[in-house]
């Protein structure tokens, strides 16, 4: 169990400066991510090696002295676990065997995702133990209605169109998708945490592109039901919610009866979440990842103006969403070190 600053800046304890992890901050900017990578041909098999996954998640721990480090998984390994065909194009992204009816739900089953996800737990205990005790490690998943869209949609998409004719059309077959996939996310984050993870984030990262109603209906309800399923096992666990460009509405989700904290995207200005989110609930964010490729004066005077406006409140700092490839790694330690050195002002 790790007790560092990280869990407890979660918990409520403030410090001098924030801790800091990056979303993902294992990964190809980095040269010793690419070489462990190169020796498995399949993203999903590299995902259930433990020996693989455990050193390119300690990698970046080592590399910065990050406060927290996040298990090398994906979310796609739910859809991989309850049955449907995931692979991963080089260059292309994932792919996936779209369900195109109803029908096809009743071709998932959560029966064998314990067994199917075993090597992500055993990369868990395995990183627990050889993380330093003050290093937090958070496991994570993503949430329903972002799974659904790459379930439904077979890849990425611009418009999300087929996901959102089911949903708008078939908002009854629908929900039974979300319920299947509220209950695959419980039991993949309480096997985590079981793990050893000890705490864990929701990526909700195509929650933007729903309407208001749905937003409340697809997303932040069966965000708060998994919480609440997850409290019910591990009611200690801080689990926190990245509902990614939603705007606004992130309004709806400083529920602190389920998210110990609320990550931000770059969308959202710092100077209105400090006050209309901070005072309600413990905030992550939100620095533009090309800032962190543009490095130099501008990431110096942009995370400095984050902390000024965050860095008094509850706060951890990471980015607005994941590391780029194109990343240089030096503008990673450059920035762990404007945070380690911000000096708060009086106010
Ligand atoms: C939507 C989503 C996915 N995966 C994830 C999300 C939610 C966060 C977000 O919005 O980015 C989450 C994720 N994916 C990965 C992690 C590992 C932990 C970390 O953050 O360091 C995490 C937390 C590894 C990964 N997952 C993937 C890579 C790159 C593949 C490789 O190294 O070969 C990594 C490091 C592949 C992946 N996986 C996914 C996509 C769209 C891609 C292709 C895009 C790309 O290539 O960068 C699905």
């Amino acid at each position: 169990m790790s007790e560092g600053k990280f869990l407890k800046t979660l918990a409520g304890t403030r410090f001098r400066t924030p801790p800091i992890w990056l979303m993902r901050q294992a990964g190809r900017y980095l040269p010793e991510y690419r070489a462990v990578r190169a020796t498995t041909r399949s993203f999903l098999d590299f995902c259930y090696t433990p020996d693989k996954a455990v050193e390119v998640t300690l990698q970046p721990v080592r590399r910065f002295g990050l406060d927290a480090a996040i298990i090398f998984s994906d979310i796609l390994v739910v859809p991989d676990a309850l049955g449907q065909k995931v692979w991963f194009e080089e260059g292309e992204g994932p792919k996936l065997e779209a369900l195109t009816d109803p029908a096809d739900f009743g071709k998932l089953t959560r029966a064998r995702l314990p067994e199917k996800l075993a090597p992500v737990y055993e990369a868990i205990r395995r990183t627990r133990a050889e993380l330093p005790r003050e290093t937090a490690l958070l496991g994570f998943a993503g949430a329903p209605f972002t799974l659904a869209c790459y379930m439904i949609e077979g890849s990425g998409s611009r418009d999300f169109a087929k996901v959102k004719g089911w949903a708008y059309r078939h908002p009854d077959s629908f929900g039974l998708l979300i319920d299947l996939l509220v209950d695959a996310v419980v039991d993949h984050l309480v096997n985590q945490i079981e793990a050893g993870a000890d705490a864990v984030q929701l990526f909700d990262s195509w929650a933007g592109v729903l309407p208001e109603e749905q937003l409340f209906s697809w997303s932040l309800e069966p965000m708060v039901r998994i919480a609440h399923a997850v409290h019910a096992r591990h009611p200690k666990t801080p689990i926190i919610a990245f509902p990614r460009a939603v705007g606004p509405a992130t309004l709806m989700y400083r529920r602190s009866d389920a998210f110990a904290a609320l990550s931000i995207d770059t969308g959202i200005g710092a100077h209105w979440a400090a006050r209309e989110l901070q005072p309600h609930i413990c905030l992550q964010g939100n620095l533009d990842p090309l800032m962190l490729v543009a490095g130099g004066a501008a990431l110096e005077r942009e995370a400095t103006r984050i902390l000024d406006k965050l860095g008094h409140g509850p706060f951890v700092f990471n980015l607005g969403h994941g590391v780029v490839p194109q990343t240089p790694p030096e503008h990673v330690a450059q920035l762990v070190e404007v945070v380690r050195n911000w000096k708060p002002s009086a106010s």
